[in-house]
């Protein structure tokens, strides 16, 4: 019935004709040695996998289609503005072809020539050298994304590409570019182009994989599922979720926050807490952190597991389980992280580790424990399960951290029974420091398997009658984290059993 042809309709919408067809002489350019040089090893070393030439692309076409949503808002004079912002990708396993179009920009011949060659003109000799001095990893990306030049990645996977493109400036002729990558270029005029810019990359015969729909749907689902403009795949809507960790926190609602939770998570699963954190300073950072609500199993503790952070720039995904942006005792935390400040093709070594990785780290690291000391004091019964449940992580933490304040920033996360509160009822390091009289200079705890024999061990008793408060530790570990912590806020850790030994009076 016409309901079902509807909704099959309303499925498949697809604006890849082969209406283009170059018009009249076309003129043959070089490309200027440096950037010849410099395309080569971009084509050739740059990109470790050669699917993420789909990400430039998408990246590409994305920015394009941002830039003309901007200038249509801003009221400029636009070609055919009626046309949806989209992008649609091809695949033909007979011609062996993938395409991508988009209806953004468009480039105008001046452009077609500079933003592969501009790399030439802005200096590119130093680039070359940083170039040659470091491996090609450590290419600065600013430069890379900035021109496009992640456009020439198609030249890992094509023998020949032919980009069709229409400018949105309403009396610009439309132009075919094409090339094989090996050093010249033509460019003529084209009919039958609507705006934006078409890419039609011939596919090597080692790349054949690429003209494969549900490999295409893979790697769009893995790198741009968020991307903010539709994607079609063959006609089908190929990108689902929005990118929630952009949208205004008080508009996201716990199903919104379930929903995503389980696509990132990839459980059935939902979060006992959600962290939804923007900052421009000091540096850009988007992020949305999760906590499962199930109790972490044997295998969640392993040290091995890969980080379930995904790192994105700008929508645009850059690697998951990108394990080195949070420090390994907060691997049980799900999520995204997305910074413009991170380059989209960030290399491996720069990932591991990069003065800006590590910058985001701390930034990351420290407002998720400042995250959990909020939510303590907002629902302490909650927090309590929450410890219950995670608090082995905090432990590790303590133990595998090397600068003292951020050890101490994680001890703010540890609850103990006290000499001071009812049995069941747990205080933390900051409570008790800051019910210390004036001078004292010590924080004690005693290790003991229950409240029992703490509140009878004689080292109990000795403090006891000078009313000194004693932290009570039921777990064997935790005596050696507050061995090892040493000191909390300028006071002295010490354990009874030692202190009576001692016999000293500056408690
Ligand atoms: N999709 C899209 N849209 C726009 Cl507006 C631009 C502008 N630059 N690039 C990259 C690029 C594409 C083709 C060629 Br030839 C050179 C080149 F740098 C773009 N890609």
């Amino acid at each position: 019935n016409e309901q079902v042809v509807e909704e099959a309709e309303e499925e498949y919408h697809s604006i890849i004709k082969d209406d283009e067809r170059p018009k009249g002489p076309s003129d043959a350019h070089e490309f200027q040695a440096e950037t010849r040089q410099l395309l080569d090893i971009v084509a050739k070393s740059l990109y470790s996998e050669k699917e993420v030439f789909i990400r430039e692309f998408i990246s590409n076409a994305s920015d394009a289609l941002e830039k003309l949503r901007y200038l249509e808002l801003t009221g400029a004079d636009v070609l055919s503005s009626d046309i949806p912002l989209e992008i649609h990708i091809k695949t033909d396993d007979s011609k062996k072809t993938f395409t991508v179009q988009d209806t953004g920009l468009g480039l105008t011949k001046q452009e077609l020539i500079e933003n592969l060659g501009t790399i030439a003109k802005s200096g590119s000799k130093a680039f070359l050298e940083q170039l040659k001095g470091n491996s090609p990893g450590n290419v600065s990306s600013s430069l890379i994304g900035q021109f496009g030049v992640g456009f020439y990645s198609a030249f890992m996977v094509g023998d020949k590409v032919d980009v069709f493109t229409q400018s949105y400036k309403p009396d610009e002729p439309a132009y075919r570019w094409t090339s094989d990558g090996s050093g010249t270029y033509e460019i003529s005029e084209a009919e039958g182009v609507k705006r934006g810019t078409k890419i039609v990359v011939h596919l090597k015969g080692d790349c054949y994989d690429f003209s494969k729909e549900d490999i295409i749907q893979g790697i769009v689902k893995k790198y741009s599922n968020f991307v903010g403009v539709p994607i079609f795949l063959n006609g089908r809507r190929a990108n689902i979720i929005q990118a929630l960790w952009m949208n205004d926190p008080k508009d996201i609602t716990d199903d919104m926050h379930e929903e995503f939770y389980r696509f990132i998570a990839n459980s059935y699963d939902k979060p006992r807490y959600h962290m939804h954190y923007k900052t421009d300073a000091p540096l850009n950072i988007r992020a949305l952190f999760y906590v499962p609500e199930y109790k972490p199993t044997m295998f969640d503790l392993s040290r091995e597991i890969e980080s379930s952070v995904t790192l994105y720039s700008r929508k645009v995904m850059i690697t998951p389980n990108a394990n080195t942006i949070l420090p390994k005792w907060l691997r049980f935390v799900k999520g995204v992280v997305d910074s413009e400040d991170i380059p989209l093709n960030l290399s491996r070594e720069l990932l591991q580790d990069s003065a800006l990785i590590r910058k985001l780290r701390l930034v990351l690291t420290n407002r998720i424990i400042k995250f959990f000391i909020d939510q303590a004091k907002k629902d302490n019964e909650k927090y309590m399960k929450f410890y219950e449940d995670y608090g082995l992580f905090f432990r590790e933490g303590i133990v595998t951290t090397t600068e003292q304040d951020q050890r101490e920033e994680i001890s703010k996360l540890l609850r103990f029974e006290s000499s001071n509160l009812p049995e069941g009822e747990r205080t933390s390091l900051q409570e008790y420091a800051s019910r210390m009289k004036a001078g004292a200079r010590n924080i004690y705890f005693l290790s003991a398997p229950s409240r029992h024999l703490a509140e009878t061990s004689p080292y109990f008793e000795a403090l006891k009658k000078k009313d000194v408060e004693v932290l009570f530790l039921y777990e064997a570990y935790d005596e050696l984290v507050l061995m090892n912590l040493g000191q909390f806020d300028k006071k002295n850790m010490r354990s009874v059993e030692n202190e009576l030994a001692d016999d000293k009076d500056d408690t």
